[in-house]
């Protein structure tokens, strides 16, 4: 539904040196894009500054060509960006359809029909995972990792993001799972031209849906290949990808 664009991106932390640095990704309207790297290459620190949770030192970020740079969290969201941080967060105190309700609510809010329309996607969701269908009224504190992740996927997907951050969203998770998970995006992304960019150290997994794969090292992209290609090279799998 949109792509992102990110030109020059700078971010470090504190006076240290720079973890990201000067880097340039454009992530198409549709596609997903598996982003691999050894632990540290700044996965997790290229999401949350596209977030604006972490700020940049210099670059720009834009979505559909309007430039986010500089805006705050809340209007990244408002424009379409979406992020399923590391550790599934669901709120443990609420129940599954809560956690998806309050997931749709700023979405919906204010319009005619708010309530039907924030029930419909809901109930989207419900087909999306059926575990979650069959648990709606347990609460997040209940569910085990899997279902958990699920629920955080579904919260994020029930406010109709155009682009989807996930950052690792199969760690610690049983193979059936993880492919269920996998499978739901790869299927969102072709079916609702959801932009999904994927951070993953299951390499494998995340090439199986992936349309390209992005490989960071040092703060920089060292390679930005067509999925199928970046599985097949050797060079490059015993380089960055470790198998
Ligand atoms: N809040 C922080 N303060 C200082 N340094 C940080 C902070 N967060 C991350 N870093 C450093 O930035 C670098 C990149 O970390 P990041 O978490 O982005 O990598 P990653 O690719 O997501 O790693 P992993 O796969 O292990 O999650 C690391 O050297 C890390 O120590």
């Amino acid at each position: 539904m949109s792509t992102l664009t990110i030109e020059r991106l700078t971010v470090g932390y504190g006076d240290g040196a720079p973890v990201l640095d000067g880097l340039d990704l454009t992530v198409p309207d549709g596609d997903v894009v598996a982003l691999l790297g050894a632990n540290g290459a700044g996965k997790t620190t290229l999401l949350r500054a596209l977030l604006g949770l972490t700020s940049a030192r210099g670059g720009r970020v834009l979505l559909d060509g309007a430039d986010l740079t500089g805006l705050p969290t809340e209007d990244r969201v408002r424009r379409g960006l979406a992020l399923v941080p590391e550790g599934r967060g669901v709120v443990a105190e609420l129940t599954v359809a809560e956690n998806l309700r309050l997931g749709a609510l700023w979405r919906y809010a204010g319009r005619k029909h708010a309530r039907v329309e924030r029930d419909a996607a809901v109930g989207q969701m419900y087909e999306l995972f059926e575990p979650l269908a069959r648990r709606r009224d347990a609460p997040g504190h209940t569910l085990s990792g899997g279902e958990r992740q699920m629920l955080a996927l579904a919260r994020a997907l029930v406010a109709r993001p155009g682009v989807l951050l996930l950052d690792e969203p199969s760690l610690g998770l049983a193979p059936l799972v993880v492919a269920q998970l996998l499978g739901v995006l790869r299927d969102q992304a072709r079916s609702t031209g959801l932009t999904v960019l994927l951070a993953e150290q299951n390499v494998t997994g995340a090439l199986s849906v992936a349309d390209r794969g992005v490989v960071l090292s040092l703060g920089e992209v060292v390679a930005d290949r067509p999925a199928a290609d970046l599985a097949a090279d050797p060079a490059l799998r015993h380089a960055y990808l470790g198998f």
